[in-house]
């Protein structure tokens, strides 16, 4: 039986150290501020923001919310983006995706300041993870390095496989991988004998968003499973992309589904949020 990963005691752990951070830049006079854009009413999305103003409330972050309706205008977007990249007790911009279909979504997220990216979504950011430079790390890719390792594990000379290719999370996700200098390989959709490439991985990394699709035929004894997928099974229950019962007596240690990468993201947003605070008191 497999190690469990609790994402939820991890997390936990690293909203104390930031709040305790927090706490010494108040008294200076700082106080980081978060800005939430949720457009329309989806319900999962909905889910995510309730827990990350749970979160700012908790390690002392000022959070911002706009709501705003389903039919909310491109232009109506693009002036709230502008009038929040010029706050300057702003520190941090997240738009939530997906979008509703009349917005151009690349055409908002690219107009949010650098210096506010606190996802890490923008091309700067994406760069100066690839190039190892400064700059905003992408929440969800973060959080499974900072599972990994503080679960004890090393990444290290590893072969790590990560099931996914998006632009959120599997690329940043391969790139950080390989920075822990891991061996990495990355599957997608068009990858021909997917079972093979898995079943070779000391770390695997599913990033797929299809309910259990990682079997335990596809894991090799004793790896290392992180479960990124956030999807609902046939009962409507919130589930990952690992067959979880299924790989939990193969792996060496394995990521729940809710409780495991999920609240690492949140942890990680609340962490650069921080950082671009920190940030502007340097400039
Ligand atoms: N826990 C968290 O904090 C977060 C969880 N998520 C969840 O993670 C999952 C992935 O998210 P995201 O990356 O945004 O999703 P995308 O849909 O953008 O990307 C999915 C990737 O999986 C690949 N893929 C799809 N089907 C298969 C298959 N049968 N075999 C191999 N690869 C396949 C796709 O390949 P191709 O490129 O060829 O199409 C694509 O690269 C989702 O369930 C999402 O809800 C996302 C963000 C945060
Ligand atoms: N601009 C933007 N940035 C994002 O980071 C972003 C986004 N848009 N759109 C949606 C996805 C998804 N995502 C999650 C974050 C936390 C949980 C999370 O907290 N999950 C908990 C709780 C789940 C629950 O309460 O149901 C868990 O897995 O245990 C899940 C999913 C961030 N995303
Ligand atoms: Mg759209």
């Amino acid at each position: 039986m497999a190690v469990l990963i609790d994402g939820k005691v991890i997390s936990t752990k690293i909203k104390e150290e930031l709040k305790q951070e927090v706490t010494e830049m108040k008294a200076q006079g700082i106080t980081p501020c978060l800005a939430v854009i949720l457009v329309g009413d989806d319900s999962a999305s909905a889910i995510y923001v309730r827990n990350k103003k749970r979160a700012c409330e908790y390690v002392g972050i000022e959070s911002r919310s706009y709501e705003l309706p389903e039919d909310t205008t491109q232009e109506e977007l693009e002036k709230l983006v502008t009038s929040l990249n010029e706050d300057e007790n702003v520190d941090g911009i997240l738009v939530q995706l997906p979008l509703p279909g009349q917005i151009d979504e690349e055409k908002i997220t690219t107009m949010i300041s650098p210096k506010k990216d606190v996802d890490g979504f923008l091309a700067d950011s994406i760069g100066a993870l690839c190039l190892g430079t400064e700059g905003f790390r992408s929440c969800t890719p973060a959080g499974v390095i900072e599972l990994i390792r503080r679960s004890g594990y090393s990444i290290e000379g590893k072969e790590c496989v990560v099931v996914g290719r998006s632009n959120h999370v599997g690329k940043p996700m391969a790139l950080l991988l390989l920075q822990e200098n891991g061996t990495v390989t990355i599957a997608h959709s068009r990858t021909k004998n997917l079972g093979e490439i898995t079943r070779r991985a000391d770390i695997l990394v599913a990033a797929v968003g299809k309910a259990k699709i990682i079997k335990a035929c596809d894991v090799k004894e004793g790896a290392i499973v992180i479960d990124v997928g956030m999807n609902r099974d046939e009962n409507g229950k919130l589930c990952g992309d690992v067959d979880f019962e299924q790989v939990k007596e193969k792996a060496e240690a394995i990521t729940p589904v809710p409780g495991g990468v999920g609240p690492m993201t949140i942890a990680m947003l609340m962490n650069n949020c921080v950082e671009a605070a920190r940030k502007k008191r340097r400039e």
